[in-house]
């Protein structure tokens, strides 16, 4: 049977059958994950806002007033972490992301095309599972996107 990537089949003892496993995100699922169905990814995300952001504040910080350029060079420290191993995107999002996502590790669930910010759907659905994306420029802010599935 073919599977997307990340996507294989276990057995479950408990059930007496079969279930669908996602060995990256560590999803499970009784029915199978549709294959090649680019129609959705999954994305997980660490937001810097600045003071012309949509909305410049954040569960972090009420009155953000950073100027873009302060920004994207927070942006590139994190870049340049995650990049080199030395943190996870989830670990930094989860304590210093101005996206209410950071409670989640940054992780946005899956989504479609025509449901978030044109540049942050198109960054995210050019990315390989698993691929962190360069900075990314929204109405929101200064963005990394990890797609995760
Ligand atoms: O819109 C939200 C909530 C996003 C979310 C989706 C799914 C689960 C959890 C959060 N937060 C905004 C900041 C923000 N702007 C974004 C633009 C694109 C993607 C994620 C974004 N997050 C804000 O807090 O100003």
């Amino acid at each position: 049977m073919e599977l997307p990537p990340n996507w294989e089949i276990r057995h479950s003892r408990t059930y007496g059958k079969d279930y669908y496993f996602n060995t990256l995100t560590k999803e499970s699922r009784w029915d199978a994950p549709p294959v090649g169905d680019k129609e959705r990814v999954r994305a997980s995300h660490l937001l810097v806002k600045h003071k012309d952001s949509r909305r410049p504040s954040s569960w972090k910080e009420e009155n953000i007033t950073r100027t873009k350029e302060e920004a994207l060079a927070i942006i590139q420290e994190y870049q340049t972490k995650i990049q080199s191993g030395e943190d996870t995107l989830s670990a930094l999002a989860t304590n210093l992301s101005d996206c209410s996502s950071a409670k989640r590790g940054g992780d946005l669930g899956y989504f479609e095309r025509g449901q978030m910010q044109k540049p942050f759907e198109d960054a995210a659905f050019a990315l390989e599972v698993g691929q962190l994306s360069e900075p990314v420029w929204t109405d929101s802010g200064c963005h990394l996107i990890l797609r995760t599935a």
